[in-house]
């Protein structure tokens, strides 16, 4: 049978990365996807900024809409201190199927909790289901006419408090007009533009990083 890309992916972590070592596990990923398959993963770029958001904050509770392959999953879970834990939502199995073993190949199974199911019915079921109370980061990086719909229900559900940050990839391409919108004139974030490109391009792209004020 065929092999898709995502497959074709782990393949290449499982060849060239060390089991354990999540910053090799991401180096796989970023050379297999620079030199041989293009794939949606946040990449090495606009991935320094995410490490420096996540390094800043320090979160003990992390969301993730959209595992795809567990690139980000991976580069944001390394740098989790211990006891601190990032759900991360994935409706294809398939996807989630290849997310699993990137996750265990880099050692993170611990700090990663991988939900197969869509966002829209996971983010309701958050605190009885995870004994979640708030979110100090969300990383959304899944369909992006979802992000609009995502962070209304995240505000409904009461899952951000004062100071909760959303990370939001490819507000420029593939782009996120309506999200762009609603957080840029809400009084109830404030928000940056973290200007780069399109993973392993040279196509204009960034990420929105959003304070909710409460
Ligand atoms: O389309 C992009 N990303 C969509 C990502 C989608 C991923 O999130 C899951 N998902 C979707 N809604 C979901 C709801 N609930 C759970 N998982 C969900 C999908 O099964 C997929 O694994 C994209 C496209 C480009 N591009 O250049 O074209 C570049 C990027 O960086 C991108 O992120
Ligand atoms: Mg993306």
């Amino acid at each position: 049978t065929q092999s898709t890309r995502p497959q074709r992916l782990l393949n290449a972590v499982q060849k060239n990365a060390t089991r354990g070592d999540p910053r090799s596990v991401v180096k796989a990923i970023d050379d297999f996807c620079r030199h041989k398959e293009w794939a949606m993963n946040v990449g090495d770029e606009k991935g320094c900024i995410l490490d420096s958001v996540v390094s800043e904050i320090n979160p003990a509770a992390v969301l993730e809409l959209g595992t795809y392959c567990g690139y980000s999953t991976v580069r944001i879970a390394r740098l989790l201190p211990p006891h601190a834990k990032l759900i991360t939502l994935e409706f294809n199995p398939d996807f989630a199927a290849i997310a699993r073993q990137v996750i265990a190949w880099a050692g993170l199974e611990e700090k990663v909790q991988l939900v197969e199911g869509a966002s829209g019915d996971w983010i309701p079921k958050m605190k009885e289901q995870f004994g979640i109370t708030t979110f100090d980061l969300v990383f959304l990086d899944h369909w992006k006419d979802r992000y609009l719909p995502d962070t209304k229900l995240m505000e409904e559900c009461g899952l951000l408090r004062k100071g909760s940050v959303l990370l939001a990839d490819n507000v420029i391409c593939p782009g996120t007009p309506d999200y762009l919108e609603y957080i840029r004139s809400s009084p109830r974030y404030e928000s940056r533009y973290f200007k780069s490109h399109l993973e392993y391009t040279k196509v204009e792209d960034g990420l929105e990083k959003s304070v909710f004020k409460g």
